[in-house]
């Protein structure tokens, strides 16, 4: 579904990744892992858009998509989240999925929040849409709080809903787990879980092997801009190779 090939990514004199290559299946839940500094957040700002690399192509169900921006991206059915997270802190946790569903609807932002009456139906249809992802995500129940408000956790899982309104076919994220205490990341587990039962193929960098060990189907290890290593958890779990990374690392 999405493929890397041959990425290098130059910032002046740092190579921050050097030739970078892997697949990304339909249907699984693919990990990016490595120690600090190997250049994961670097891919995955590559692959959604982000930075342009020095040189190789992001394809994305065969087509090359290298240099699209993030909006194109997302027609095109990928989407990503944020290791600090995004939500527009003043609205409700409703209110914040529904502006991801604005961009999809008919009547624009501005229109609806001048609350034309020919509007009011389209707002009602959003509304019950977005309720709908907030149900998916297990947090209904905070519709009405105000995002700013809410634990980090739960705030990590609307970010997570306001990416599936877009209905994507791929959605990556960015660390997910980063500042969940454990019971918040089994609930993030369970999550990502359910995404894949809808279809919908996940990408995620993440630092927490536990996770990753769990959930993911396919794990990338990157080391100093370099892919070391690509195979299931168990392989990855006992590749001589990556475990020698992990231990240098300390
Ligand atoms: N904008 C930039 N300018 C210069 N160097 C950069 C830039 N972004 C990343 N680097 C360098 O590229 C290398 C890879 O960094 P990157 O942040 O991608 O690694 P990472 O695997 O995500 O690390 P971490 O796990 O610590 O987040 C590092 O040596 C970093 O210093």
């Amino acid at each position: 579904m999405l493929e890397v090939r041959g990425i290098t990514q130059q910032f002046g004199g740092v190579t921050a990744l050097s030739d970078v290559s892997f697949a990304v299946r339909q249907g699984e839940v693919t990990g990016i892992i490595g120690p600090n500094g190997a250049g994961k957040t670097t891919l995955f700002n590559v692959v959604t858009g982000l930075y342009t690399p020095t040189a190789g192509t992001v394809l994305l169900d065969g087509r090359n998509v290298t240099r699209l921006p993030p909006e194109k991206l997302a027609r095109r059915g990928m989407v990503r989240t944020f290791q600090n997270i995004e939500l527009f802190a003043k609205m409700t946790v409703l209110e914040n999925v529904m502006v991801g569903l604005h961009t999809k609807s008919t009547s624009g932002l501005l229109s609806c929040s001048l609350r034309m009456p020919w509007q009011r139906a389209e707002e009602r249809r959003l509304r019950q849409g977005a309720l709908q992802w907030l149900e998916f995500a297990g947090i209904a129940e905070l519709a009405n709080t105000e995002a700013g408000g809410l634990p980090f956790g739960k705030g990590r899982l609307l970010e997570i809903a306001r990416a599936m309104a877009l209905e994507p076919r791929l959605i990556l994220m960015d660390e997910p787990a980063a500042g969940l205490n454990s019971r918040e990341t089994m609930e993030l587990a369970r999550l990502i879980k359910r995404i894949q039962e809808t279809g919908i193929t996940v990408a995620l960098v993440e630092h927490d092997m536990e996770l990753v060990m769990d959930i993911c189907d396919a794990i990338v290890v990157l080391n100093l801009g370099s892919k070391l290593a690509e195979g299931s958890p168990r392989e990855i779990q006992e590749n001589p190779e990556v475990i020698a990374a992990y231990l240098g690392e300390g």
